[in-house]
Order: C-alpha cells, then sequence, then structure tokens
C-alpha cells in the first residue's frame, strides 16, 4: 500500500467520521475491501486452539457464593491473580435481561441512520454518546467496530434516553468477594477505595467484514477502570492475552455467563497482585451473517474525582510488598490513556516506581522521605508576584531546590549555562515558523503521535471541552532524535543548539534535585529514568479578538 502522509490520513478519518454512519455505514455501503486506516499490523503471537482454551478462562459458579464463601473467594483470586479473566455462571443477572439488552443494542445499530445521528458525538461530555473509535484520530489503526456509551454513575442519564437497568448489585458482589481474596474488609473496595464511584456501559457492535484478517475488531488494550463485567453474544472473538507461553486464548461464549476482567485501576490498588491482561476481539467473515453484539459495563473512577489512587502496600495484600506504582489521580492515567489511544502498551509503566531492588527508594526511610515529589499540594497564590529564583550553586542550593518543589512547584532558573542568544534565536525561530505562508506550515502538520515533528493546533481538540487560542509544534528530541531534514527549516540549526544546551541543564538540575531529596547524586537522572526523553514543544499564541 502506498504511505498516506498524515494530512491525508487525517483527512480521511474525518470524511469517514462526518458520515456518522460508523462502520455499519460502510458495510451498508457494499464496501469489499477494508479502508487503509483499518488496517492492522500482523500480530505476531499465537492463538491457542479452541480446545485448549475452554480450559484456560475459569467458569465460576456464584450459586453458592454465600454459603460455600471459601471456595468462592479462592476461586475469585486465583483467577484474578493469574489470567485475569473469569466467566460466572449463575450470578443472578436474568437470562432474559440479558438477551434483552443484546437484542436493544443490535436494534440501535440496525435503525436507519437518521434516528441514530443524533447520538453520534464525540463529546465526553456528553453522557450517551454514539462513534466509531472512540481513538479514531489516536490509535495507529481503527477497529472495525461503532460503539454507544452510557454513562451510568455518579449520575445516570434520564431513564428514557438509555436502554433497561444493569447489573450493578453484581459488582457489588464481586467487589465484596475480591476484597476478602485480598485479606481486606468486604466493603473495601466497592465502598472505602471507591471502585463503584462511576459507572460506564459500552454497547460495541461489529459489523461482519469483508477482509477479517486486516483488521480487528478491538485492538489489543487493557481496560481503564477497576473490573469489567462484559456481556457477549454467540458469536465469539473476544481473546485474551495469557502468559507461559505468550499466546491468544479465546473467551467463548458460554450459555448464560457473564465474563469479568480486572482493569487497570484494580491492577494499581492490589499492587500488581490482580492482573489486568490484554484482551482483543478478532474481526468476524461477513457472508451477511449477523454482527457480533457485545455491552462492557466498567466500574470505574469519577472523571471529575480529584482523589489519588495509591497501591495497597498494608498486611494482607502484596505481602506488605513495598508501593510498585506512585499514587496517580484519574485525571493523571486517562491523559495518559487516552493520549495513546488503543496502541497495546499499558499507562500504567509510566506511574511505575524504580524496581525495588535496584534503588535505595524502596527502603522504608526512602518511601517517607520521596513522595514529598510525588505529593500533590495544591497550587497557593505565589505571595510575591514572581516565583522563585534559584541561583545554580551547589553549596547552598540543595535546600532551597526541595523548598521550592515542596511548595510552590515552580520557579525560574538564572546563571544556568544556556546562552541569552540562544534563547532569544529560539524565541525567534519559533516567532518566524509560525508567521510563514500557511502552505510551508502545512507538511509538518499532523496528530500522528508517531511523527517525530508535530505541528498543529490543541493537541486534544477533539477530547477537551474548549479549545485553546494557541498553535504549537512539537519535536521530539530523545535519543532517536529527528534527522535535521525533519526539523521544520526555519528551527533547524537552532532547535539543535539549544537543545544540547538544554540537556546539560536538565543533567545539572537532576543531579541537584536527586542531592536536595537525601538520594545519590545520579538517582533522578538515571535510576528514576527522568531523562529518558525530551520533547521540545513551542507554543505560539496569536493576539486574540
Ligand atoms: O466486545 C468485547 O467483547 C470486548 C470489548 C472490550 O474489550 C472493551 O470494551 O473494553
Ligand atoms: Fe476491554
Amino acid at each position: 500500500m502506498a504511505t498516506v502522509s498524515g494530512s491525508d490520513r487525517l483527512r480521511d478519518l474525518h470524511a469517514f467520521d462526518d458520515t456518522k454512519a460508523g462502520v455499519k455505514g460502510l458495510v451498508d455501503a457494499g464496501v469489499t475491501a477494508v479502508p487503509y486506516f483499518f488496517r492492522h499490523k500482523p500480530d505476531p503471537l499465537p492463538v491457542t486452539a479452541p480446545s485448549e482454551a475452554a480450559a484456560a478462562i475459569p467458569v465460576i459458579d456464584l450459586a453458592n457464593a454465600d454459603v460455600d464463601r471459601r471456595r468462592v473467594v479462592a476461586e475469585v483470586r486465583a483467577a484474578a491473580e493469574t489470567v485475569g479473566f473469569f466467566q460466572l455462571v449463575n450470578h443472578s443477572v436474568a437470562g432474559e435481561l440479558m438477551d434483552e439488552m443484546l437484542a436493544a443494542v443490535r436494534r440501535f445499530n440496525e435503525q436507519p441512520l437518521e434516528a441514530k445521528v443524533p447520538y453520534y458525538t464525540r463529546d465526553v461530555g456528553s453522557k450517551v454518546r454514539f462513534n466509531s473509535n472512540f481513538d479514531l484520530f489516536r490509535s495507529p489503526a481503527a477497529n472495525w467496530r461503532d460503539t454507544l456509551v452510557m454513562e451510568m454513575a455518579p449520575e445516570a442519564p434520564s431513564p428514557e434516553q438509555i436502554p433497561p437497568t444493569t447489573p450493578r448489585r453484581l459488582g457489588e458482589r464481586l467487589f465484596e468477594l475480591l476484597s476478602e481474596a485480598l485479606g481486606l474488609p468486604t466493603a473495601y473496595l466497592g465502598h472505602d477505595a471507591g471502585c463503584m464511584d462511576g459507572m460506564s456501559l459500552a454497547a460495541h457492535y461489529y459489523p461482519p467484514c469483508p477482509e477479517p484478517e486486516e483488521t480487528m475488531g478491538t485492538s489489543r488494550h487493557s481496560d481503564p477502570s477497576f473490573l469489567i463485567v462484559l456481556l457477549q453474544d454467540t458469536s465469539g472473538g473476544l481473546q485474551a492475552l495469557l502468559e507461559g507461553p505468550r499466546r491468544w486464548v479465546d473467551v467463548p461464549p458460554v450459555a448464560g455467563a457473564l465474563v469479568v476482567n480486572v482493569g487497570y485501576f484494580l491492577h494499581l490498588v492490589s499492587n500488581d497482585r490482580l492482573r489486568s491482561v490484554e484482551h482483543r476481539v478478532v474481526a468476524t467473515a461477513g457472508g451477511g451473517g449477523p454482527a457480533r453484539v457485545s455491552v462492557a459495563c466498567f466500574f470505574r473512577f469519577e472523571y471529575t474525582s480529584t482523589r489519588s489512587y495509591s497501591p495497597i502496600v498494608a498486611d494482607g495484600i502484596g505481602g506488605a510488598r513495598a508501593a510498585v506504582y506512585r499514587s496517580m489521580t484519574a485525571g493523571e492515567f486517562l491523559a495518559r490513556y487516552n493520549g495513546k489511544g488503543l496502541d497495546g502498551r499499558s499507562p500504567l509503566d509510566h506511574f511505575r516506581l524504580p524496581a525495588a531492588a535496584e534503588s535505595p527508594i524502596s527502603s522504608a526511610t526512602s518511601l517517607t522521605h520521596f513522595p514529598s515529589l510525588r505529593r500533590r499540594k495544591p497550587r497557593q497564590p505565589s505571595p510575591s508576584s514572581t516565583s522563585p529564583k534559584v541561583e545554580v550553586d551547589r553549596d547552598h542550593v540543595a535546600s532551597q531546590v526541595r523548598a521550592v518543589v515542596e511548595t510552590v512547584g515552580f520557579f525560574q532558573v538564572v546563571k544556568h549555562g544556556v546562552i541569552d542568544e540562544l534563547m532569544d534565536e529560539m524565541l525567534v525561530a519559533v516567532w518566524h515558523f509560525n508567521e510563514e505562508p500557511q502552505e510551508a506550515k502545512v507538511p509538518y502538520y499532523t496528530r500522528d503521535v508517531a511523527s517525530m515533528v508535530r505541528f498543529n493546533s490543541n493537541f486534544n481538540l477533539f477530547l477537551s471541552t474548549a479549545a485553546n487560542w494557541c498553535d504549537t509544534l512539537v519535536t521530539e528530541m530523545s535519543h532517536e532524535a529527528p534527522s535535521p531534514e525533519q526539523i521544520t527549516l526555519v528551527c533547524r540549526g537552532v532547535a539543535l543548539k539549544y537543545t544540547v544546551m538544554v540537556r546539560r541543564l536538565r543533567e545539572r538540575f537532576f543531579k541537584l534535585l536527586s542531592e536536595a531529596l537525601g538520594l545519590p547524586t545520579g538517582y533522578m537522572g538515571r535510576d528514576a529514568k527522568c531523562m529518558d526523553r525530551l520533547s521540545v514543544v513551542a507554543h505560539y499564541y496569536p493576539a486574540c479578538p
């Protein structure tokens, strides 16, 4: 296939999105080939034969969960600690309700386009959203599915807007079992830890595909919530990525069963003990067969919560292991998750603390010392009109650095070694780039995050509630920096020189910061990997009417 430029791809994605008809619209129009932006790179991992798959994903019977509590807790624990997936039978969600729910999703998707168009939106502020590929403009390849999302908690949309009620009580029972499995008080996860503060329903519709081997129904990912209860029809196609050896295993439809899987946040709060396992849905062949339908119920945090989630390291869970992750807010996590799209990499890795054995940070004393950096202090208005100035002078500076990073969180540096002329030249180059005729800038305009040089307005244009009056040029200057020709012409020479100097400053600064925090000098830079990446982000704020 010929390569398509970032701007052409963006244009084609918009053209598809503007139809508001989703993948179903393509199928209805009679496409016989999958459009290029749905084509995925082949996955080299093997797929397990269905005969082995049936035994790999445990089926847990909740019929006697209250009488034979110990057995059920042990089964839930074993499944959540190993495969991260299980199926539930006798879960008390009525079979008729499950069938009705699937039928309602099918009816919704199969009604005439005019009836669906009013729901088609990417506005995350909307509690009911229908669209194709929530990450259409961010993911490397689109999925062969359309989705209707309904935010059910903390405040559900009005009843007339949505299909019938969902298995919330089942969620509560599952969190009770999982709390006990982790040696925590029964109500801990469901109530104290806030695992049920929010709930979303995602109803997926996977139209039959003319070239199923070229695309995916849902690409490989794990879920940005605590726990997922999934209702699937009898089509099949859901697969979990299991270890030893790494392979894809079918999560086969079992009559009357609901599938449960652990999400990233339960993985986090269980301190790596429960496993959030990657999964995917393969696209299925056409032949005029029915579409696959599934309904995923995500038990999640409240989107607006400012609560900080941390691994539980107390006795009874994880054997009092030191925290594996730093604390994070839902917002921080979502920014990471949404920024990436479903690209198969774990956003939790970003929050992982250095391995316990490799650094002094995991000792009890360092742990009480280190979190000052991680603690989120509310921003206080500065008592003076400027932020503090810190002289880079090692003898006096450590306590100053520590004081400012623990309080204001912002400071200015003087005598930093980056020469003044270079600073001016850099600003002028950014100004020149933005003032150039449009034709000169258009080749750099892209939202493709794989591109090392990206010019665009509002990286989160399609996600934010309101755009910012600003255009931005991002140049990734990490180890594999772009070749000089890739860097925009007007910024080329100066950007390279400027980056060299900023890198030096960065090294000195992380050494100082390590010392200020009582850590070995090379800690932040080398062990904590604070210098692995460098993005130069140049903003241009035109005058506003
Ligand atoms: O459709 C399915 O079976 C799975 C969908 C899924 O993994 C998700 O919504 O996160
Ligand atoms: Fe999922």
